[in-house]
């Protein structure tokens, strides 16, 4: 396997092969079985404070498409919930499927939902890096936010429609002046358990925060996606059609809810 991606051959199912800790004992996603999860009195509300000029520019890495944020001072934090500590924003980005069926990376009681927002931050407190903070097991906090086909998004816009600028892979263009706090559902209820980065390197150093109401998204924004590209400019075109890695064994692990 040259480069790893979500291909027939360089795909989920062989990614072991270059990063063994894939069978690891705390991988994502996972399949949540509600009925399974533990109601958590102690569970505080989780409290994330976002500054707008935090974000810095709008990405197509070739995997998925990001809006990175400027992570060198503590100017947009998430608090609370099963974290110690403040956590640091880092980057938001989306995992979407071929269609409308299928795209989520976690599930709920076997269903999929079409897409899957991801807010990655890391732990200022007690790591100087992101890298660093990459490797500990306490080092990363990711939020999901579920997307389900339906009304058109008017927040999820300000990035479906900047996504053209970008089809190719390495682009990216200016993106400031954004709060994700704006993707986020009225409810913050969530589920948290112990896992790790769904991309390589597969990094066992998160703590997931997976939101149970979901947002909207119309067939036509996730239509956008798809059109992204996982080649450079001057390569031969191939469409970002799915980025989303199937759930992973429980392993004994527990999900808890606040
Ligand atoms: C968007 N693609 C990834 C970019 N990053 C990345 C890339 C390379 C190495 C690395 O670890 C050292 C991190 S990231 O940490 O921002 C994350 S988190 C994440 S997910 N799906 O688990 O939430 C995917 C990515
Ligand atoms: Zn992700």
């Amino acid at each position: 396997m040259l480069h790893w991606g979500y291909d027939e051959h360089n795909g989920p199912a062989r990614w072991k092969e270059v990063f063994p800790v894939a069978n690891g004992d705390r991988q994502s996603p996972i399949d949540i079985q509600t009925e399974e999860t533990k109601y958590d009195p102690a569970l505080p509300p989780i409290s994330p404070n976002y500054d707008p000029t935090s974000a810095k520019v709008i990405l197509n890495n070739g995997h998925s498409t990001s809006v990175e944020f400027d992570d060198t001072e503590n100017k947009s934090v998430l608090r609370g919930g099963p974290l110690s500590g403040s956590y640091r924003l880092r980057q938001i980005h989306f995992h979407w499927g071929a269609s409308d069926d299928i795209g989520s990376e976690h599930a709920v009681d076997g269903k999929k939902y079409a897409a899957e927002l991801h807010v990655v931050h890391w732990n200022s407190d007690k790591y100087s890096t992101f890298v660093e903070a990459a490797r500990q097991r306490d080092g990363l906090a990711v939020m999901a936010v579920f997307l389900k086909i339906g009304e058109c998004n008017s927040q999820l816009k300000k990035i479906t429609d900047r996504l053209d600028a970008i089809r190719a892979k390495g682009k990216q263009a200016l993106f400031t002046n954004f709060d994700p706090s704006c993707l986020l559902p009225h409810s913050l209820d969530y589920w948290t358990y112990l896992g790790s980065l769904t991309v390589p390197p597969l990094l066992e150093s998160v703590i997931w925060i997976i939101l149970r109401e979901p947002i909207s998204v119309s067939s036509e924004q996730l239509a956008k996606f798809r059109s992204l590209l996982c080649t450079a400019e001057g390569e031969g075109a191939c469409c970002m059609l799915r980025n989303y890695r199937p759930p992973q064994p429980l392993k004994g692990r527990e999900v808890r809810r606040n």
